[in-house]
């Protein structure tokens, strides 16, 4: 491919060598090069790319994509932009031949409902008959192919390379969530999305190699709205002036305020024996009713966000209300059916945020108790394990204290810190730090009324020991615990 077309989109300075150059392939990691390769120089937070170019050169990279002027040989072309990271975005979409202009592409961020969302996406579509590619936290579906995740939103030569084999497959659309790191790091540059939505946005993802504060997290999350042609936004969430501010895109709403264009109206909490759910009637652009086996007041945001991105896709009230009663997402608040008497769920809820939400939306139900197993991961923050021991104690009527990930930490050590949480509170807690045996317990114990929640693992299907992953899947677990093995 010549090297010109690759730069159509860019402003760079070439600093020496031939912009028609040929380039065989796109690399931004050294490791990769080959002869001919075109390497972008990425600064990045371990380490900065421009220190392998003599390395490249050797193995034969034929043109540098540089921040900063390097050394070279002659025959090498050498690319000067502002940042490399943008310039990788645009690269990769030309490279990849613009796969993202075959697609209708959806980007969901917003601190929480992301995942959530955007399996409830796929699953509204595909019922009403589209083939639909995904990119999260969980995995990526590229047609036929399911591949782990890395991180939330990959880099943009993986997006760009996705996308093309979802084009390739005879995807129509791609589904994605777009974390606030992405947008800042540009890697979902290099094209425009058909629809941002904006789910909600609380303070999170602030430190180091992260977010310097929440304004500039803010900032980053709302530049979606500027990478898209419709947004759709959380009317409801406090900082909605500030999310909206500088958008370019055409503007539409949802939540319970009567100034959004799509509102949740009557809405119930609903439980049966072993299920909880919610019912709500959609007004405003669409107006039906909606039933959904998935509890908390979250859920309705959730859905009604998917609503208002698949109103766009023109899938009929009925289809949409089908899908809905059937959409599940994997480890997110996902029950699994143990008993008539008790409900008991897997939920990713793994810090003290995420698990305040879940608890206050299930103490709306007014369980009989509201129990909450959990662990906390090894060698990561003491303070997730003193705050989430205090979250749980405070808001469950019983904590069951177990093991996550412990790493190459003692087990009990996790739980004496979570302990050290508890204890600022009057709540009721055990503890075993077997988890299989943990979740044995709770299962056992069940009383009728009851909400049992495995917090933590949700998705995973592993438990870190040692350096190690060994399977461990908590509905096998279940599976095994009823069959008395
Ligand atoms: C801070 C950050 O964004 N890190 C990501 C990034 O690493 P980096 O750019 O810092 O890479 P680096 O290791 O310093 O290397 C710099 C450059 O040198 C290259 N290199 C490196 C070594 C070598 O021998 N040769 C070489 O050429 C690298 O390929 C890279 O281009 O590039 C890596 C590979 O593309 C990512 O896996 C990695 O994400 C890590 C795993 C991560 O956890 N990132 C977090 C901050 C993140 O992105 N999180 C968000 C948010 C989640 C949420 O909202 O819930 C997400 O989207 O996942
Ligand atoms: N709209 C929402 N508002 C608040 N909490 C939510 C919402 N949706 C889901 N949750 C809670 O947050 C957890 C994570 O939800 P989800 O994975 O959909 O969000 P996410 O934005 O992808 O988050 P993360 O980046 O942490 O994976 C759920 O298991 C649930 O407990």
């Amino acid at each position: 491919m010549k090297l010109t077309a690759l730069l159509e989109d860019l402003e760079y300075t070439c600093c020496q060598g031939d912009e028609n150059a040929e380039v065989t392939d796109v690399v931004y990691d050294s490791r990769k090069v080959q002869k001919g390769s075109l390497f972008l120089c990425i600064r990045g937070a371990v380490v900065d790319g421009h220190t392998f170019v003599p390395d490249v050169v050797k193995k034969g990279a034929g043109v540098l994509v540089v921040e900063e002027k390097v050394e070279a040989p002659e025959h090498v072309t050498v690319i000067l932009v502002k940042d490399t990271r943008y310039a990788m975005a645009c690269i990769s979409a030309a490279y990849f031949g613009h796969p993202a202009r075959r697609l209708k592409t959806i980007g969901v961020t917003g601190t929480k409902g992301k995942t959530t969302t955007t399996y409830m996406v796929k699953s509204i579509l595909e019922n009403a008959g589209y083939r639909v590619g995904l990119i999260g936290t969980i995995e990526a579906i590229v047609g036929d192919k399911v591949i782990p995740a890395v991180n939330t939103t990959p880099e943009s030569y993986v997006i760009q390379k996705y996308f093309k084999e979802m084009a390739d497959a005879g995807c129509d659309c791609v589904v994605m969530e777009v974390s606030s790191q992405a947008l800042m790091l540009h890697r979902t540059a290099g094209f425009e999305f058909d629809f941002g939505i904006f789910t909600n946005i609380e303070p999170d993802h602030i430190g180091p190699n992260e977010h310097r504060d929440f304004q500039h997290y803010l900032e980053c999350k709302s530049m979606l709205l500027r990478q898209c042609k419709v947004g759709i936004v959380n009317r409801d969430d406090k900082h909605f002036e500030q999310i909206i501010k500088g958008h370019t895109c055409a503007l539409e709403t949802f939540g319970f305020s009567e100034k959004a264009d799509l509102r949740a109206e009557d809405a119930k909490l609903v439980s049966g024996k072993g299920w909880l759910g919610i019912d709500y009637q959609v007004r405003g652009m669409m107006n039906f009713q909606v039933e959904i086996d998935i509890p908390g007041k979250f859920s309705i945001y959730n859905s009604l966000t998917a609503i208002a991105i698949c109103r766009h896709f023109k899938v009929s009230e009925k289809d949409i209300v089908n899908a809905l009663r059937v959409a599940k997402v994997k480890g997110r608040i996902e029950m699994i059916k143990v008993s008539d008497e008790f409900t008991l769920m897997i939920d990713y809820a793994h810090n003290a945020m995420a698990l305040e939400s879940l608890l206050t939306t299930l103490r709306e139900y007014h369980p009989h108790r509201l129990v909450c197993l959990f662990g906390c991961g090894g060698n990561r923050s003491k303070l997730r394990r003193y705050e989430m021991g205090e979250t749980s104690g405070r808001l469950a009527d019983l904590t069951i204290i177990t093991s996550d990930n412990p790493r190459y930490e003692k087990p009990q050590a996790i739980i004496d810190d979570i302990k050290v949480g508890i204890s600022k509170t009057d709540g009721k807690y055990i503890e075993i730090a077997d988890r299989k045996e943990a979740i044995a317990y709770a299962i056992h114990h069940g009383e009728p009324g009851d909400i049992i929640i495995l917090a933590g693992k949700g998705h995973e299907d592993y438990q870190e020991i040692e350096g190690k992953k060994y399977p461990m899947d908590e509905r096998v677990l279940i599976a095994d615990i009823l069959a008395g093995r």
